[in-house]
């Protein structure tokens, strides 16, 4: 071990080491330092990011080779990292920094040597898979402690432009989601919030709906102390959390529905605006064969239901983000928000502050049977509302959640054996393409709304056209409810009804229910499954299963992209699968709400 007397210092030698290039730029920082397991390095530093150059190459072509003598010796990608990659930069002190060195014969050899130190926290992307991120650090060394602090108080202030990361989150775990990992998936990630510095005030559920009942009482001021909430578990906890921050919060009329519909819908629809007194729990009801999150939300009763007048709180919120962190069975919204099931990338995700918007749909049951006429009963949806097949599994899967994960495969198998088709009438609102396109995006636009011939996929991705088009979309352009022209009406028996909000990739299909459904293109993708022989049904399934299949490819299935629709079933027991929890319902509609809340995530990278 040396202590560096003969530090080379190859910049302007004086007591402040660091210096403007040519004195031109005050922003730009550069020096010599020794990079951590390494070598000396030719650092710079500007206001977008931190770069290095080797010294003394290890070996003589180090420019052109990452490897010598088959050893990983210093990676060509890792001689950078953007500030917006960088979630902690850290004065560490005096202490080793240790070097590589290549002798003659061609050994590597390790030197260590004592000086200050700066570390440097941030995420490095996979190679083989660009959505996967992972925690990288880079630590450098030098012998002028004063040159350390000052590299790292600028980096600092360029760290503290990063003005849209979160530093104070609601974190909330399911410890029982998937195969009861919540809890050890938090433990895993806690160390980067607190290495970000982001301060989380963690919340263990103890039951089912307590997170529902807790975001319904939390008040607006409180709620406002927060950047976000951050959920650990699957689509279902993360379902509960959206209802409890939205239900009291996200004030909308009721979905329109077809004007020869029931005239209660419709009057509602046109006037009510959604109270959340009225919808939160609807006392009329029993519980008795609802979902396991009604049926034990409903017991607080009790508890005050915050009527949210303490201050403002709306959706869409510009400031206030969900997150999730993948821990539960199927995990579709993480893996089409963030291209990966990684609870480390959705957490460094969310400490850089990344954001992508999300439609939300809203669901209203109308009657629950066919005989009851209730009150106006909301949930929201940020995946899927199913009816058929999708019902039939979740209610089914719920008997055996010991199971773990592995019930949905038995579940679905005996679902698909009994091959039960419901008689139903379904009515949604046409949306036709708009004249004009926008430039760059035209092309994939076209596409988007089949007026392309190109079979191209349009799955979504990070940065979005699509998403991001502010000039395409239903909610700028809405045909008119009130016209009976633009409803069409579908009656008959399907095998399952479908409406999806994303894609809703997940493990068992990976490109998901619907291939080219987006995250926020304000659409709900109604996927019909008419009543069909059961291969049929089985060839429709393996092409969901299949990577590049073609599940709607079939005369039996239709698939339309609307703004909002209505069922009605003429059966007896009408079950539907919302965003994985269970919801009876006998007459319900639906509408989507583009872009309506906003998460900690970048949107899958291709
Ligand atoms: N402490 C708890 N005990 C029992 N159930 C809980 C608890 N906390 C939340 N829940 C409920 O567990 C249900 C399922 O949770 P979650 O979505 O996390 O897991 P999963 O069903 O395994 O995953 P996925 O939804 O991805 O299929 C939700 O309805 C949620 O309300």
């Amino acid at each position: 071990m040396d202590r560096i007397g003969d530090f080379s210092i190859k910049d302007d030698g004086s007591q402040n080491i660091a210096q403007c290039i040519g004195g031109e730029d005050p922003t730009i920082l550069t020096s010599n330092f020794f990079l951590d397991h390494v070598g000396e390095v030719f650092l710079t530093l500007q206001p977008d990011g931190l770069s290095w150059k080797l010294i003394e190459s290890l070996c003589n072509d180090q420019e052109e080779r990452s490897t010598c003598l088959g050893i990983q010796l210093l990676s060509k990608r890792d001689t950078s990292i953007n500030i917006s990659d960088v979630y902690d930069v850290e004065f560490i002190d005096w202490g080793l920094v240790h070097e590589t060195r290549l002798t003659n014969p061609g050994f590597l050899l390790g030197h260590a040597s004592e000086m200050y130190r700066f570390t440097v926290h941030g995420v490095e992307r996979s190679k083989s898979q660009p959505s996967l991120l992972a925690p990288t650090v880079f630590t450098f060394g030098h012998v002028d402690k004063q040159t350390c602090q000052m590299w790292v108080n600028r980096m600092n202030s360029y760290l503290s432009l990063e003005t849209d990361r979160p530093k104070n989150l609601l974190v909330y775990i399911n410890p029982g989601s998937g195969k009861g990992n919540g809890c050890r998936t938090w433990k895993n990630v806690a160390p980067i919030f607190s290495q970000a510095k982001v301060k989380t005030k963690v919340i263990v559920t103890e039951r089912a709906g307590q997170a529902l009942d807790a975001m319904t009482s939390i008040t607006n001021q409180e709620l406002n102390l927060y950047d976000g909430i951050v959920a650990i578990g699957g689509d279902g906890f993360f379902n509960e959390i959206l209802n409890g921050i939205l239900l009291s919060r996200h004030k909308a009329p009721y979905p329109p529905s077809p004007p020869d519909d029931d005239p209660t819908i419709e009057t509602k629809a046109d006037v009510l605006l959604h109270d959340p007194s009225v919808t939160i729990v609807d006392p009329t009801v029993s519980n008795d064969d609802e979902s396991p999150l009604l049926k034990r939300s409903s017991l607080n009763e009790s508890q005050p239901i915050n009527l949210n007048q303490d201050s403002e709180m709306s959706f869409p919120n510009e400031r206030f983000r969900f997150g999730l962190i993948p821990s539960g069975s199927t995990d579709a919204i993480v893996i089409c928000t963030t291209g990966v099931r990684d609870p480390m990338t959705s957490a460094l995700q969310i400490i850089l502050g990344k954001r992508v918007c999300l439609d939300i749909a809203q669901v209203v049951r109308w009657e629950k049977y066919h005989t009851s006429k209730n009150q106006p009963h909301v949930r929201y949806a940020a995946s899927f509302a199913g009816y058929g097949f999708y019902g039939d599994v979740i209610t089914e899967s719920e008997k055996y959640r010991w199971m773990g994960p592995k019930r949905y495969d038995y579940a679905g198998t005996k679902v698909f054996l009994r091959h039960k088709s419901y008689e139903a009438k379904v009515a949604y609102m046409k949306a036709g393409p708009e004249k004009t396109n926008v430039g760059a995006s035209a092309k994939r636009i076209k596409a988007f709304w089949g007026l392309s011939k190109e079979s191209e996929r349009l799955a979504c991705r990070a940065k979005c056209d699509i998403c991001n088009s502010t000039s395409l979309g239903p909610q700028i352009e809405k045909p008119d409810p009130k016209q009976e022209s633009n409803w069409v009406s579908v009656k008959g028996r399907f095998l399952s009804i479908g409406a999806a909000v994303i894609s809703c990739r997940n493990e068992k299909a990976p490109d998901g229910l619907v291939a080219d459904a987006h995250l926020s293109d304000g659409f709900l993708h109604l996927v019909l499954i008419k009543e069909c022989p059961r291969a049929f049904y089985l060839w429709h399934l393996t092409q969901l299963a299949r990577k590049g299949g073609t599940p709607l490819n079939f005369d039996f299935v239709e698939h339309h992209k609307t703004t909002t629709f209505t069922f009605t079933s003429s059966g007896e027991e009408s079950v539907w699968n919302v965003d994985g929890e269970i919801l009876k319902a006998q007459k319900l509609s639906a509408q989507v709400f583009r872009g309506l809340i906003s998460l900690f995530a970048s949107g899958p990278e291709t």
